[in-house]
């Protein structure tokens, strides 16, 4: 390994090396942005100009959109050409030396491949080698090719420069535990308030997830700071590099748990170069397809109620709701209630005419049911009612009655016709199907007073009402996905997941969630088996390595979870950092104790979580931080961006979110039980932390604390 300003003087020295590497490639990239189309320069003055944008000149322009597109690239690649290196020799063929970038580069004049797209086959030899003998191998599209390593290097270029070379794995010297120094520099750094790419070190078990089968929906139960969220990002830029005339940016989606965690995902996919795939909420999505008929109540207070410190009984009875709400058979027994409306949804009665004979009602009924029975519901009826206008407008031509009193007759009777048809609401239909279900009741739906206010529903209502209005009006082809990535994906029910397959009919699905954070588990699915029977064929994947989190922080961490038997608990990356703190603290100098640790970890992060258990708690400590002089921002869930700097948090609004450093407050026996609920969101706020955590309680600490640290 040779570091920044420790150059050697020898010739094969491996920083001197990449140094004059590293200038090549950059001769490579001022060619290439010397060369190529340029925009075409519109004179001002040229009273003509309109005119002259003739189709060739269109074309033009968009040559040159996508050269200034190619340009804007290269000069990102000249900060950051490549990052790693992999000397492979394929069998029965010469040595190679791949220089892996994010973006691939081609000499512009000889076409010589220089740097190699980190999604390229080959470059997936740089990810799955793991030292343990020089063999490698990976998939291309000819079939495997196989193959001996030399050579594993990571380079650090920033800003142009050369700035750290590290090779983890040379063909015939000890490796000595190399393989992960590279990682744990990288695992090492403060963290600003967004999520990054990892391309320089997606691990091999990332790498099988990234570059899984597109046509096989795959589960992954991955452990907290496992990398899912960010292995789902980067799993879309593979896929679309893989399939770039198939897939559509446009036409992928990820579910995210909140508007504030889409903020903080939102620079990965550009890091990747990758624009335009949808990055959303399944309430916001719901919403915009059911075309917001209906709203969403205030989602703080159902928060407050599901996380009280100790949830009334009229919450209980909503818990069943929700859990019934979220499951397969529900949706099951709406679908059968709608097709028991559409068995009986043509009107009984012959439709009598102002001019001629009725149509007898079995004609209508075989329009509807025979004629017309691919169209959804609702097209089906409106396009009766316009058959029997035109039919009634047949027989009065043939009678020759053109005058205004028979129009006005034909409007009226069109009215009373389509008034005999059953309503065809999402909401009303759904509040019919609630009132007949065993278990359920309309306690979820508020209809504000105010006039044309729209009527206010709970999350739990959204997949069933999705069901209903994609019985009544179909799926838009705008909202059917090519792929679908759902993020913690353990707060989705079976329902979700299921309504969710009538929009990407593909089933191209990655699934990634983490049942040991499931803290609404009420609206949840319970086991990764419920999930896996949603799909003919699926693979599940388990990942049990942590990387956002010190040894000492993931240990500490799996001991809170240990006494409820989860199923795979984090094996942390060998990091070491700070140990855990667990201080006890004086009631009447719990914010003055607060305060102090604040300033000092002020100086040492860039991003620090105080974690409350409620939001009440959460409005007391930031209240208290401001008038300390603290600059601290309080998240709620209406927020929708997160900053950074100093955040004071409900523990159960942090989930997906990482900082640098937590601070638990009020980790005592009344704000965290013995219970598997608080122990999950312990869990979720130690976990939380990159390097370093500190709980403080008061009177006595949380009996989960005190079994963390027996043990
Ligand atoms: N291979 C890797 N190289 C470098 N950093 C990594 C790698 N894998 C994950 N990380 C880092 O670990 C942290 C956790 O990643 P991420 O948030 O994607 O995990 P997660 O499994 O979604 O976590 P959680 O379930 O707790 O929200 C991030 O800071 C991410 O950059």
């Amino acid at each position: 390994m040779s570091e920044a300003g420790t150059p050697r003087r020898r010739a094969l020295d491996p920083y001197e090396e990449e140094r004059q590497h590293l200038e090549r490639v950059q001769d490579v990239i001022r060619q290439a942005l010397a060369s190529g189309p340029r925009m075409p320069v519109r004179d001002e003055d040229d009273e003509d100009a309109d005119e002259a944008l003739t189709a060739d000149v269109v074309a033009d322009v968009a040559v040159a959109e996508m050269a200034e597109q190619r340009r804007h690239q290269l000069r990102r690649a000249m900060r950051e050409p490549y990052f790693g290196r992999i000397d492979f020799q394929p069998e029965g063929e010469s040595p190679l030396k791949l220089y892996i970038g994010k973006q691939g580069l081609d000499h512009p004049s000889t076409g010589e491949r220089v740097v190699l797209d980190w999604r390229a086959p080959a470059a997936s030899v740089f990810y799955s080698f793991n030292g343990q003998g020089d063999e490698a191998r990976y998939e291309a599209p000819g079939g495997e090719v196989r193959g001996t390593v030399s050579l594993k290097r990571n380079i650090v270029v920033r800003d142009g420069d050369l700035v750290r070379v590290v090779d983890s794995y040379v063909k015939g010297q000890t490796q000595a535990g190399a393989v992960d120094e590279f990682l744990l520099y990288r695992l090492a750094d403060a963290k600003d308030s967004r999520l990054h790419d990892i391309v320089a070190t997606i691990q091999a078990e990332q790498n099988e997830v990234i570059r899984a089968d597109k046509n096989v929906p795959i589960l992954i139960q991955g452990v907290a700071g496992s990398g899912k969220t960010t292995v789902a990002l980067h799993r879309l830029a593979y896929l679309l590099y893989q399939d770039p005339d198939k897939l559509r940016a446009d036409r992928m989606v990820i579910f995210a748990p909140s508007a504030m965690f889409v903020d903080y995902i939102s620079e990965v996919l550009p890091e990747l170069g990758v624009g335009d795939v949808q990055q959303t909420t399944f309430a916001a999505f719901a919403l915009r397809v059911l075309d917001y008929v209906v709203l969403l109540g205030d989602p703080a207070k159902r928060l407050r109620e599901r996380f009280a410190l100790r949830p009334s009984p009229a919450y209980e009875q909503l818990r069943r709701e929700i859990e019934l709400k979220g499951r397969v058979e529900t949706v099951d027994a709406l679908e059968a209630f709608l097709r028991d409306i559409e068995k009986d949804m043509v009107p009984a009665c012959d439709v009598p005419s102002p001019v001629g004979p009725p149509i007898p009602a079995e004609t209508v009924r075989r329009w509807f049911h025979t004629e017309y029975a691919r169209y959804p519901v609702r097209q089906r009826r409106d396009r009766v009612l316009a058959r029997v206008k035109r039919q009634w407008e047949m027989q009065a031509k043939q009678a020759g009655k053109a005058d205004r009193a028979t129009k006005r007759q034909m409007q009226t009777l069109a009215r009373e016709y389509e008034r005999a048809w059953p309503d065809l609401e999402p909401l009303p239909i759904y509040e019919a199907f609630l009132a007949r279900h065993p278990g359920l009741s309309l306690a979820s739906i508020q209809r504000p007073a105010k006039y044309g206010a729209r009527p206010l529903v709970e999350p739990e209502d959204l997949p069933l009402l999705l069901v209903i209005h994609r019985w009544l009006h179909g799926v838009d082809a705008r909202d059917v996905f090519q792929h679908v990535v759902i993020d913690e994906a353990q707060d989705f029910s079976p329902a979700h997941i299921r309504v969710l397959q009538a929009y990407c009919p593909s089933l191209s699905f990655t699934i990634l969630g983490d049942l040991s954070q499931s803290i609404h588990s009420e609206a949840g699915f319970r086991d990764w088996e419920e999930v896996r029977a949603l799909f003919p064929e699926c693979r599940y994947v388990e990942m049990s390595v942590s990387y956002r989190s010190t040894h000492e922080i993931v240990t500490f961490a799996n001991r809170i979870l240990e006494p409820f038997h989860p199923k795979v608990l984090a094996t942390p990356v060998f990091r070491s950092g700070d140990p855990v703190i667990v201080e006890p603290v004086a009631w009447e100098h719990r914010f003055e104790r607060l305060v102090e640790r604040l300033s000092e970890e002020n100086h040492r992060a860039t991003t620090i979580a105080v974690l409350t258990r409620t939001e009440e708690d959460a409005h007391v400590y930031h209240q208290m931080c401001l008038e300390s002089g603290l600059d601290a921002h309080l998240l709620t869930a209406a927020q929708t961006q997160y900053e950074g700097g100093i955040s004071v948090v409900p523990v159960y609004l942090a989930k997906g979110l990482e900082f640098d450093s937590v601070i638990v407050v009020d980790a005592d026996a009344s704000h965290y039980g013995a219970n598997e609920r608080d122990a999950k969101l312990l869990y979720v706020g130690c976990t939380r932390a990159l390097h370093r955590l500190r709980l403080y309680y008061c009177d006595r600490p949380s009996p989960l604390i005190a079994w963390a640290v027996a043990n």
